[in-house]
C-alpha cells in the first residue's frame, strides 16, 4: 500500500430506502479508503454493512446514494452511467455473497458458468475460457478440476461451492473484491480454506478485499484494518492488530459478546443497544 493512492475512496457516503412517501437513511455519511489490502467492515445486523458494499456497486435500484466523493481507480463511480457501471460490475470490482446457490445456475454446469463470465469480458474464445477455468479452479485449490468442471451446482458441497462462486468472481481479474459474509455458512475447516485463498490474492494479485462480516474475531484476525458499524455510522475504525484496544463501548461490547473456546460457561454478555455499556 506504502505511497499509492487507494482504490477506493469514499467520502461522506449516505443512502436511503424509500419508505412510503419519505426515505430512510440507513447509511449516514461513512468515509474510508481502501488500498492493496484486507478492510473488514463489522457490525450487528442492520447496521448498514451490506448496503455499503451494494452502493458502491450501485446495484440499489430503490435506494437513494449520496456522497461527497465515491472514486475507484480514477473512475468517479457516483457519475457513472449505467453502462459504465455495467463494465465495472464484476470485471473491475467483483462481489462474493454468503450463499453459492443463490448465484450460481442451477441447470449449467458450473464450469461453462465460470467460463461465461469469463467471456463476457474478454471475448476469449469458448477454448481459451475452458483452460482459463480450469486454471482457476485449481487456484481455488480444487483437486480435480476437470471433473468439477462438468458438474452441476446441486453436486457441490457447500464449501466447494463458495470456491467456485471465488473461481467465477475472479476469472476476470478484478481489482476490488467485495466479500460479503463469505465464510458463515461455511464449517471451520472450509472457512478457514477459502480465508486463505482470499488472502493469497490480496498478496499475491495485490487485490483490494472488503470482508462484511458480523463475526468481529473473524474479520480481527483476517484483516488488516476494521471498520465497525452502527446504526449506520462508523463508531470505530482500527487496524486489526490494535482492536483490543477498542474504546467505544459499542466494539467492545461487540467484542465481550464472542464466545471462545475455553472461556467461561457464565452466559455471554448481551449488548445494550440503548445505553453505552455492556451489562454481563
Ligand atoms: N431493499 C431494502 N429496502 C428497505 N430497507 C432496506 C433494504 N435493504 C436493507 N434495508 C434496511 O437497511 C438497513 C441496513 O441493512 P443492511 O442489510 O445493509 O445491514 P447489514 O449490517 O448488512 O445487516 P446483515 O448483517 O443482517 O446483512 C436495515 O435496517 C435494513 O432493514
Amino acid at each position: 500500500m506504502e505511497n499509492q493512492a487507494p482504490l477506493l475512496h469514499v467520502e461522506n457516503l449516505r443512502v436511503s430506502y424509500r419508505s412510503g412517501k419519505t426515505y430512510n437513511t440507513v447509511v449516514k455519511g461513512v468515509s474510508f479508503d481502501l488500498g492493496r489490502e484486507r478492510l473488514g467492515i463489522v457490525g450487528e445486523s442492520g447496521s448498514g454493512k451490506s448496503t455499503i458494499g451494494r452502493a458502491l456497486l450501485k446495484l440499489l435500484p430503490t435506494a437513494r446514494i449520496d456522497a461527497d466523493r465515491m472514486d475507484f481507480a480514477g473512475t468517479d463511480l457516483l457519475a457513472a452511467t449505467e453502462r459504465q457501471m455495467l463494465a465495472i460490475r464484476g470485471r473491475r470490482i467483483s462481489m462474493i455473497l454468503q450463499d453459492p446457490k443463490f448465484s450460481l445456475n442451477p441447470v449449467h454446469r458450473v464450469g461453462d458458468q465460470i467460463a461465461e463470465a469469463y467471456r463476457v469480458h474478454t471475448r476469449a474464445s469458448a477454448q481459451a475460457a475452458r483452460q482459463k477455468t480450469l486454471e482457476m479452479l485449481e487456484a481455488v485449490k480444487i483437486r480435480d478440476p476437470e471433473r468439477v468442471f462438468g458438474l452441476y451446482p446441486h453436486e457441490v458441497s457447500g464449501g466447494m461451492g463458495q470456491r467456485i462462486m471465488i473461481a467465477m468472481m475472479l476469472i476476470p481479474e478484478p481489482q476490488i473484491i467485495i466479500a460479503d459474509e463469505p465464510t458463515s455458512a461455511l464449517d471451520v475447516t472450509v472457512r478457514m480454506q477459502v480465508l486463505n485463498i482470499l488472502n493469497e490474492l490480496v498478496i499475491n494479485k495485490g487485490i483490494g478485499l472488503i470482508m462484511i462480516s458480523h463475526d468481529l474475531n473473524l474479520v480481527r484476525n483476517f484483516c488488516d484494518r476494521v471498520m465497525v458499524m452502527r446504526s449506520g455510522e462508523v463508531v470505530e475504525e482500527h487496524a486489526a492488530r490494535d482492536m483490543k484496544n477498542c474504546t467505544h463501548p459499542y466494539t467492545q461490547g461487540l467484542l465481550a459478546a464472542q464466545p471462545h473456546i475455553g472461556g467461561s460457561r457464565k452466559p455471554l454478555p448481551v449488548l445494550n443497544r440503548d445505553i453505552k455499556e455492556v451489562r454481563a
